[in-house]
């Protein structure tokens, strides 16, 4: 999959485009992807549009925390079938564009659109002017075919991206699973940590997640791991470690049942299932390995192993 990040200055030819922010990439996305992928028969290039955000959002001046960074939404967007995911810079410049200079400038010169597929409730270009109704409009004239899809609902709630980061922040990670269609997941390289883990009889491996990305409440978790493909049963703690002394960033660790080969510099995927508890601050070692030998007999049973 072509990456073009940050820069306005590309060109492809004949794609079938879908548009939106799609942090999460969950089962309404996933729609719309479908739809851009199918068209691959057709000859044209399965293609992604999304904006890159500044960390700080331009609108709220607050840190936007997402579902999936940068790198995971590659990574997942690689899987789908993608030729092409496309971050365009979100500038003040982007932002105050007029719906029908983004539709000709981009869509029709920059990505030769031929298909465009969007949820009902699209709305791009300075003051969200632009529409289905407006794109609907400009079809016959650039020679494009719209599909709009109606927003994907589960037990008659809308799917979107906010009410999952909503889910996810309140550790609700069942009911994540469904609306994203997979478990939440964190992605990265095993960082080497302190090594207390394996004095205790839990060596873990540790991830620092990003500042942006959005993690549910610290505590632990039942997960799988994801190494090269195969997948491990396991249980992962999110935190800071308060009880062998507080780590500066958030860490995310997860001791594997039933697995001892060495994983630093890997690249692993750790999706959450369960959640189980809250971090704890013990009065000592022993007292917190007491409570990971109860946590790990609890994931033991979760995945009857
Ligand atoms: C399943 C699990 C549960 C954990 N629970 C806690 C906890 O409640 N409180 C805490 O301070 N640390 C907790 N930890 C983190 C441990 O403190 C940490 O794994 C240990 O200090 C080893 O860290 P290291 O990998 O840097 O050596 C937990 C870790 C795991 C894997
Ligand atoms: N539930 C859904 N079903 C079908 N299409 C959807 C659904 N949610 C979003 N879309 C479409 O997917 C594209 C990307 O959506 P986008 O990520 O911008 O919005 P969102 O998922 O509703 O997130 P937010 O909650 O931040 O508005 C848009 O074309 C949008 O209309």
């Amino acid at each position: 999959m072509e990456y073009i990040a940050g820069t306005a200055d590309f060109h492809l030819e004949k794609s079938a485009v879908t548009l939106g922010k799609f942090d999460g990439l969950h089962l309404g996305h996933q729609l719309l992807l479908n739809k851009i992928t199918e068209q691959k028969k057709k000859g044209l290039k399965a293609v992604v549009f999304t904006f890159f955000y500044h960390p700080v959002n331009l609108l709220s001046d607050r840190e936007m925390e997402l579902i999936y960074t940068e790198e995971e939404k590659q990574h997942i967007l690689r899987e789908y079938g993608l030729d092409v995911m496309i971050s365009f810079p979100f500038t003040e410049e982007t932002r105050s564009m007029e719906p029908e200079k983004f539709i000709e400038d981009i869509l029709i010169h920059k990505m030769d659109a031929k298909y465009i597929v969007v949820g009902s409730d699209f709305c791009f270009g300075r003051n969200r002017r632009g529409n289905t109704k407006m794109l609907q409009e400009y079809a016959d004239i650039y020679g494009y075919e719209l599909e709009i899809i109606e927003k994907k609902t589960i037990e008659s709630e809308e799917i979107s991206s906010s009410c999952i980061r909503e889910q996810i922040s309140k550790g609700n990670m069942e009911k994540v699973t469904k609306l994203l269609g997979r478990s939440f997941s964190v992605m990265g390289e095993v960082l080497h940590g302190r090594k207390i883990g394996r004095t205790i009889g839990f060596p873990t491996t540790n991830l620092i997640p990003e500042k942006q990305k959005l993690l549910p409440p610290d505590g632990v978790y039942i997960s799988i791991t994801t190494i090269d493909g195969v997948e491990y049963p396991g249980i992962t703690n999110v935190g800071h470690n308060p009880t062998v002394g507080v780590t500066p960033e958030k860490r995310v660790e997860t001791y594997l049942f039933d697995y001892d080969n060495d994983l630093y510099g890997k690249y692993i995927q750790v999706s959450f299932l369960e959640r189980m508890r809250g971090e704890e601050v013990f009065g000592s070692l022993e007292e917190l390995k007491a409570q990971m030998d109860k946590d790990l007999m609890y994931g033991r049973e979760y995945f009857k192993i």
